[in-house]
């Protein structure tokens, strides 16, 4: 069932109990010997309780019955002593128990959300977050009842009913056999009620997985909402998922209470026998009081476990729905993988090329990219335009390798990214993606998160050369303010800047802008643009785009149409050739007022640019590359320039 990709089917599969344990078992590594020490604690404090039940008959035959004083201090004394050495025992083993039990629930959680952290993108798109939210907390919990709380529980309550069913047929066997006789009907009430609990829990999950989706999208659309006055919209759908769960909720109520009151009558059953055949043996003088007693409080103890035992069968078989959905999400696969004997290039010089490549999404019907060929010599820019849907950002999630391409490759001075480790490959292709991300952390952070341990100095520098240290200053906290992904704070263009910051900082050598001044008005996309320039210099550039207004700028434009290159060239050549690009800019500039002023070079902007960077003609950068790399403006080295 583990498909490339795969995608949670509309029903999720069905899993019977047994497998989903031992799905799950292995994670309990290294926890198995404190599992064991909880069950210790168990057996000790049942020691412990039959003891003290021991000593109560006796308390009760030879102090109580004989009215004897004298008799009552030893087994009174005995008693308390075991009553402290069972209290200790326990607490010690609840704590213990608690504590394997969290450790097991934080290690799963972060198997599964560091498994989900590698599926391809597809599968976000098209799984709701907050069912996947709701997977990550009470699913993972469920399963925790199953894996150990419900193994301890067992491997205890096993325990606990032998032991002290062999405790009354030590004291008893003819009652105790009489009593044992009516056992089995726990076990069919049990039986009665598992598939029903199973069902109604599977629904309740599904339910709690709906709301947590219309909760957290309603939220996030909250502009939406209150801008079109689609209150009494979302309050419906938030009310028909609620009603699932409250069905679900209230008919799982019923039927554990049914169950609860089911077993009740049968205890009742079987302590009134042994009431019946006590008052029998005692009046025939084959059994004193005390030992009845000491008999029936046996039962009594007895009884917990047994139904603790059916009990945790329901409870098994309820957390296995959980176990079922937290399952289908594990057997989705990440659809790269690291290469197994990966090379370990050096830092590349940035060639890029694009060999007939063809995709196609997983589960898609026709393909996003066909037979595409391009390719980008170091320090170059590529704009890469088409109309929606056209296959741009599956160009950028093949350079970033999201995806392995269906046929084709895509390599990386000349070494296909497949034989890339992935941590190599996303160290020197950064990407600057449409949607700005912003960490919940401070401002530096965010910007330190391009390079991990980067020095302060380097963190302001790179703000400093995106052009986001003066706003950043501004800010009442400067460096250490917190923003979120949803922070007021920053403007949209201020966020682009951050980002900017963080990819100059990564300093990788190949670089993916993806519709970089994309939700941007003119006079943010006009700020936006110095920035991008000094990020650019030097570095091969793949800029996807639909704004054409940076295209005098590139080395080359790849027109791609329906997933085709349909066109190649320099932005002049292209417009001389009336063909689809001529097409495209024509409609562009019909509906920008101003294109002009985003090619504005930089000398006219408010400073200077750091790092002493000089722009020529067209924009080009020309800054001293110390390490040597290419500037990009190099362009005598490369043909067609
Ligand atoms: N996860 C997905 N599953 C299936 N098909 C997809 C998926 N993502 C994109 N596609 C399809 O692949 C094709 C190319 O999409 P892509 O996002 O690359 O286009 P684009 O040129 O970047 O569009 P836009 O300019 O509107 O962002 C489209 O037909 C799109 O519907």
């Amino acid at each position: 069932m583990a498909v490339e990709g795969a995608e949670f089917a509309d029903e999720t599969p069905t899993i019977p109990a047994r497998a989903a344990f031992r799905r799950f078992w292995p994670l309990t590594k290294g926890l198995r010997k404190w599992l064991l020490a909880v069950w210790l604690c168990t057996v000790l404090a049942a020691l412990a309780e039959t003891e003290a039940v021991l000593l109560f008959g006796e308390l009760t035959d030879d102090a109580l019955q004989k009215g004897s004083p004298a008799a009552f201090w030893s087994p009174a004394g005995q008693w308390l002593g075991v009553a402290v050495i069972g209290a200790l025992v326990a607490y010690a083993g609840n704590s213990l128990a608690a504590w394997t039990t969290e450790r097991f629930v934080m290690r799963l959680r972060e198997h599964v959300f560091d498994h989900v952290q590698q599926l391809p993108p597809h599968f976000f798109q098209r799984h709701r977050q907050g069912d996947l939210l709701s997977r990550l907390t009470s699913d993972v919990e469920a399963i925790e009842t199953m894996v150990v709380s419900g193994l301890a529980g067992a491997a205890s309550a096993a325990f606990s009913a032998l032991f002290y069913a062999a405790a009354a047929f030590w004291l008893r066997w003819d009652l105790a056999a009489a009593t044992f006789v009516l056992a089995p009907l726990f076990w069919l009430a049990a039986r009665r009620f598992s598939g029903s609990i199973k069902d109604v829990s599977r629904a309740g999950r599904v339910a709690d997985g709906a709301i947590t989706s219309v909760v957290e999208e309603s939220l996030g659309n909250i502009v939406l909402t209150q801008a079109y006055d689609r209150r009494d919209a979302e309050r419906r759908r938030l009310r028909e998922e609620a009603n699932a769960w409250f069905r679900a909720s209230v008919r799982s109520t019923r039927l554990n209470e049914a169950y609860e009151q089911l077993v009740q009558v049968i205890e009742t059953v079987c302590v009134l026998a042994v009431i019946g055949i006590g008052a029998w043996e005692i009046s025939t003088g084959r059994m004193t009081l005390g030992r009845l007693l000491a008999f029936a409080a046996f039962l009594g103890y007895l009884y917990p476990p047994v139904r603790g035992l059916a009990q945790l069968g329901l409870t098994v078989t309820a957390a296995t729905a959980g176990a079922e959905r937290l399952i289908e999400v594990l057997d989705a696969r990440p659809s790269v993988t690291d290469p197994r004997h990966g090379v370990e290039p050096g830092r590349p010089d940035g060639t890029v090329e694009v060999r007939d490549v063809s995709f196609h999404y997983p589960g898609a019907d026709r393909p996003a990219l066909t037979g595409l060929s391009f390719a980008v010599r170091p320090g170059e820019l590529v704009i890469i335009t088409g109309p929606s849907g056209a296959g741009k950002s599956t160009v950028a999630k093949l350079l970033l390798r999201f995806y392995d391409p269906d046929r084709g490759a895509v390599l990386l001075d000349g070494v296909p990214l497949r034989d890339l480790p992935l941590a190599r490959l996303r160290e020197y292709v950064a990407l600057l993606p449409q949607e700005t991300l912003v960490l919940h952390d401070t401002v530096r952070a965010n910007i330190a998160c391009g390079r991990p341990g980067a020095s302060e100095r380097a963190i302001e520098e790179a703000a400093r050369a995106a052009d986001a240290h003066d706003f950043i200053s501004r800010l009442p906290d400067g460096y250490d303010t917190r923003v979120d992904p949803h922070s007021a704070r920053l403007s949209g263009g201020q966020l682009q800047r951050l980002a900017i910051a963080r990819a100059l900082l990564r300093d990788a050598p190949v670089l993916v802008l993806d519709e970089p001044t994309a939700g941007l008005d003119a006079m943010a996309a006009r700020r936006v643009v110095g920035p991008l320039r000094r990020l650019m210099a030097g570095r091969t550039t793949i800029m996807i785009t639909h704004d054409l207004n940076l295209a005098p700028d590139a080395d080359r434009i790849v027109v791609v149409d329906r997933g085709r290159v349909v066109e190649t060239g320099r932005h002049g050549e292209l417009l001389a050739r009336a063909g689809a690009y001529a097409r495209l800019h024509r409609s562009q500039n019909n509906a920008v007022l101003d294109t002009g002023e985003l090619r504005m070079p930089l000398w006219e902007e408010d400073r200077p640019p750091a790092h002493g960077a000089a722009y020529g003609n067209g924009g080009h950068v020309a800054p001293a590359q110390p390490d040597g790399r290419l500037p990009f403006g190099g362009g005598e080295a490369w043909p067609g320039r």
